[in-house]
């Protein structure tokens, strides 16, 4: 069967009959525990901090570290935090994610592109690899890879293309591939962000500072080379110049700090509690380099960020959702796919042709 899109609800209904397409987009992103339990949390983060890109300290004395400490401490930790943002459908990164790959396969059908797109996850499911499969069994031929974090990093976007390149390892027939590295100055995903909080600004009035909090990373890894931190700043700025803001007016700030070694600074929970013990006592905070809202963004900013800022003597803390479903969030992931879509024929292919591919696919097995 040529492959059905499914009618989207921002962008109306897919486009009438049966869409044939040999070519997909891979829409990674981190990865999330299945429940908010510790037993499932502990499988997470056992993955998660197993990764060599994440965790860059020699591997002998760091798995003493995991298996001994963390994965018997912090799993119950964090299933008591995920809770507290776990929706009906589960976790909401799954949940926005899966949403987003819906609404982009959707435009780019409004674009008259005919691509698959399909969710996939760094840790936990869906695997990268199980998704890789599947693309194959529909006869996908041609896969763009588009790992959803608009600034690159070793531990996030590298560690997307390394897990697609273990999958290539065993493949023998592989599609033709291409891969994004980052979008932290496309223009239409800083006018996203610019229109997602001046729209902010017109339902719940505007604070005295714009403050976009960033994960953080290790600081070491800036020395080593890694491009995230510039381009987090980079980011920051262009958002700044489409917002009008004076250099009074916002700030860009690292969170999720994780062991004791010293991370990008400054801190996002340290700033906005001197800001508030200051004199700026409103704030509007955004998570720029978070295409979905998660628990980064729910819990560590929304909740413990937006206390400790009014704890400290703020009185206004209002937060700016991630792009999520936004539809010009959605139509900057659509601009950005179609260019590097080009070249790609994108037209359905041979319906005949598709299927008797299709046949030889499963004939074969899979991970031919
Ligand atoms: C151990 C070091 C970590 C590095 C380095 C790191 C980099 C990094 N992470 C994201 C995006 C996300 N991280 C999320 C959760 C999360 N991150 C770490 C640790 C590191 N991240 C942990 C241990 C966790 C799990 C939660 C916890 O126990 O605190 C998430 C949210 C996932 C979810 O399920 O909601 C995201 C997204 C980026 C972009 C990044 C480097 C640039
Ligand atoms: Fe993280
Ligand atoms: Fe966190």
């Amino acid at each position: 069967m040529p492959f059905l899109p499914e009618p989207t609800q921002r962008h109306g209904a897919a486009p009438a009959g049966p869409l044939a397409t040999d070519t997909a987009i891979l829409l990674c992103n981190l990865g999330t525990p299945e429940a908010p339990t510790a037993p499932a949390l502990r499988r997470y983060l056992a993955q998660f901090l197993s990764d060599p890109r994440v965790v860059e300290i020699p591997k002998l004395i760091w798995l003493v570290i995991l298996h001994g400490i963390i994965l018997r401490v912090r799993p119950a930790k964090s299933a008591a935090k995920y809770a507290t943002v776990w929706t009906p459908d589960g976790s909401p990164l799954k949940v926005w994610t899966e949403k987003q790959a819906k609404l982009l396969q959707g435009r780019l059908g409004e674009q008259g592109l005919r691509v698959r797109v399909a969710p996939a996850m760094r840790y936990g499911a869906p695997a990268i690899a199980a998704t890789l499969d599947g693309l194959k069994r529909e006869g996908i031929r041609r896969v763009l890879v588009l790992p959803a974090y608009p600034q690159y990093s070793g531990a996030t976007t590298a560690s997307v293309i390394d897990d697609v390149a273990r999958w290539t390892l065993q493949t023998r027939h592989l599609p033709e591939f291409r891969f994004i590295n980052r979008y932290h100055d496309d223009p239409a995903y800083i006018g996203a962000l610019a229109q997602s909080v001046r729209e902010h600004w017109q339902r719940e009035g505007r604070g005295e500072k714009l403050v976009m909090s960033f994960h953080g990373m290790p600081e070491r890894t800036l020395h080593l080379g890694d491009p995230y931190h510039c381009e987090c700043l980079k980011t920051g700025r262009l958002l700044a110049e489409a917002l009008g803001l004076r250099k009074d007016e916002w700030l860009v700030s690292f969170q999720s700090r994780f062991g004791k070694a010293k991370w990008l600074e400054p801190y996002t929970e340290p700033s906005l509690i001197a800001l508030a013990q200051g004199s700026c006592k409103s704030v509007d905070v955004i998570c720029p380099g978070f295409s979905a809202d998660c628990l980064e963004t729910l819990e560590e900013i929304n909740q413990e960020a937006r206390e400790a800022f009014l704890h400290a003597g703020g009185q206004r803390f209002t937060y700016i959702p991630c792009l999520n479903d936004h539809p010009a969030g959605i139509r900057a992931l659509a601009s950005l796919a179609e260019r590097h879509l080009q070249g790609w024929p994108l037209a359905a292919p041979d319906a005949a042709a598709l299927a008797a591919q299709r046949e030889r696919a499963l004939a074969a097995g899979a991970k031919e």
